[in-house]
């Protein structure tokens, strides 16, 4: 295989034979060491180390493919082969022991699979070509391809590459939204995070990445973090678990600057603080009289007002208290710089809703830094608050507000929008049958199918309950009709996880075309009516409400 070629991946009921196989030989190779009297020849030492790498690679991977016992034991043998590698020989109690797992290990081989394995049901998802993809660097191509698989199934587009240097040339020609790198590559334990902290290529861009491993112990965890991870998930890999990590670290990425008031009547000073915050890669703006607060705050929307203590017009003190009492539950940082020491004055800023105080002058990284922080954290709460905690949606009162100014954009435009209501089907009896918790999963899964399937300037939200919404500007009936279908097939083909096996759930839907002067409620209502519709068809369905040239009058 060339370095920049992704990996064919394979059909899971081959893999699923080709898992066994391996076992099987492993279980051959195991049997045909111990006949081989093997503490009393020379070169036992590689043929043991040989050995236990090959079980260490099946501990990492026989639970994907359903061997939750056989992980275990290969887990057990390989310790068990360690020890006796240190013990001067003959170690016998320690080579009794090592039997007696091969035996075991056997035995569980030929049981079979224990747990949820590798199965045909979501393996052909089809990729979202607007997503961007996750790169995962696995060698053990069978491993490989459960990943694939899987996080396909959880709405991610993957690509399989198997060695780092097949990486580096897939992420200069087509950067990914996040990287999952197996650390233990090839022969080394660390080789993965070695690369990865070594490789210009990945250093030089900002891409999130996650490393894999069989271990955990501080050595790997460090080496993964020193090698630019912002995550480290350990193997038997918890798929749900990943793709819940996978979301947190893309959503993360967020380049638009923090946005920052100036409000200071002294001009220079005023202009110096944006200066130094620009040059820092801030939006600045500045007003020289406070009175014109209210008219800036809601176009500017800033994460964070700087304030002068004494203006003319009004303290910074007052002005940090009208600020609060605009929006008393807005985390919008305040921070007040003052040349006075006073510490009556501190108090008092502090007391009106500030949240520091700082003397003048004010070192410039310092600046930057107090600015940095409290914008970061002003975000991520506004974002908290504006989002469903299930799934990570856009909520209720955020979506509408959202579609109305998207409404209204199209309208000007003269560009088509569609809405889809979507609503789980039979919700009430995976609760029933499953528990809340499970549903709650579903739910999660919906949640991220539709965030990872739409394009950039869609926005999509739980609506309430088992119901979401997805808004397509520039998208006409037809084209959102597709859109939805796709979704609906991903969601049918998700394998959910419940105490007696797994199970799949379905959505209907019912999508409507906006109309010219019609109220967000009114088009929502429509695409209700078309939901409904499906509904009583029969359920997992997409239904279209009638558009302008076809509705009754
Ligand atoms: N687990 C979980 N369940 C929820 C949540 N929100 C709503 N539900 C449940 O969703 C179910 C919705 O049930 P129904 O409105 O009767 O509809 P349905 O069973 O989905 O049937 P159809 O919509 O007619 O196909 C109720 O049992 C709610 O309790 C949630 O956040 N988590």
């Amino acid at each position: 295989m060339s370095a920049s070629q992704a990996v064919d991946n394979p059909q899971p009921e081959a893999l699923a034979e080709r898992y066994r196989a391996r076992l099987d030989d492993a279980v051959a190779e195991l049997n045909a060491w111990v006949d081989s009297d093997p503490l009393s020849t020379a070169a036992a030492a590689g043929r043991l180390e040989t050995l236990r790498q090959r079980l260490h690679g099946i501990a990492g991977s026989a639970a994907s493919f359903g061997y939750l016992a056989v992980g275990e034991l290969a887990q057990a043998l390989v310790a068990q082969l360690r020890l006796l590698a240190l013990l001067p020989p003959p170690a016998l109690a320690e080579w009794q022991e090592v039997c007696s797992l091969v035996a075991r290990f056997e035995r569980l081989v030929q049981q079979g699979q224990d747990s949820e394995g590798l199965t045909a049901a979501g393996a052909s998802l089809p990729a979202n070509p607007s997503l961007a993809p996750i790169y995962v660097v696995e060698d053990d191509l069978e491993l490989g391809a459960v990943i694939h698989e899987r996080l396909a199934a959880h709405g991610f587009s993957v690509r399989l590459l198997a060695d780092m240097p097949a990486l580096e040339q897939a992420v200069e020609q087509d950067p990914p939204a996040a990287i999952l790198i197996d650390i233990e590559l090839g022969d080394g334990r660390l080789h993965g995070a070695e690369f990865a902290a070594n490789s210009l290529v990945l250093q030089s861009q900002r891409i999130p990445q996650l490393f894999m491993s069989a271990h955990d112990d501080w050595e790997a965890r460090l080496s993964a973090l020193r090698a630019g991870g912002s995550g480290y998930i350990t193997k038997p890999l918890d798929f749900h678990l990943l793709a819940e990590t996978l979301d947190v670290l893309i959503g993360q990425d967020d380049d638009e600057p923090y946005r920052v008031l100036i409000i200071d009547d002294d001009v220079d000073l005023a202009e110096l603080s944006a200066t130094i915050l620009s040059q820092a890669g801030l939006r600045v703006e500045v007003l020289n009289d406070p009175s014109e607060l209210l008219q800036v705050l809601p176009d500017f929307n800033p994460e964070v007002v700087l304030l002068d203590l004494l203006m003319p017009q009004a303290s910074g003190t007052e002005v940090a208290a009208v600020i609060r009492q605009r929006a008393p539950r807005d985390p919008i940082g305040i921070i007040i710089l003052s040349g006075t020491a006073n510490l009556s004055s501190r108090v008092e800023s502090l007391l009106a809703g500030s949240d520091a105080y700082f003397p003048k002058p004010i070192d410039p990284d310092m600046l930057i830094a107090a600015v940095r922080g409290r914008a970061r954290r002003a975000r991520v709460q506004r974002m908290a608050m504006a989002r469903d905690g299930l799934t990570g949606l856009n909520n209720h009162a955020t979506v509408k507000m959202q579609l109305d100014e998207l409404m209204a954009l199209c309208e000007r435009n003269q560009r088509p929008l569609s809405v889809a209501m979507i609503d789980v089907d039979h919700f009430k009896q995976v609760n029933d049958r499953y528990g809340h918790l499970v549903g709650d999963r579903v739910l999660a899964n919906l949640g991220r199918l539709l965030r990872n399937g739409r394009r950039r300037m869609d926005v999509v939200g739980r609506y309430g309950g088992e119901e979401f919404i997805a808004v397509l500007p520039d998208t006409p009936l037809a084209a959102a009709q597709q859109v939805v279908e796709r979704l609906r097939l991903s969601f049918q083909r998700q394998r959910n996880r419940g105490r007696d096996g797994e199970f799949s759930v379905t959505f209907s839907a019912g999508v409507a075309l906006a109309r010219a002067d019609e109220s967000v409620d009114q088009l929502i209502a429509r695409a209700d009516q078309a939901l409904y519709g499906a509904k009583r068809g029969g359920r997992n369905r997409v239904e279209l409400a009638p558009d302008a040239a076809d509705a009754p009058a």
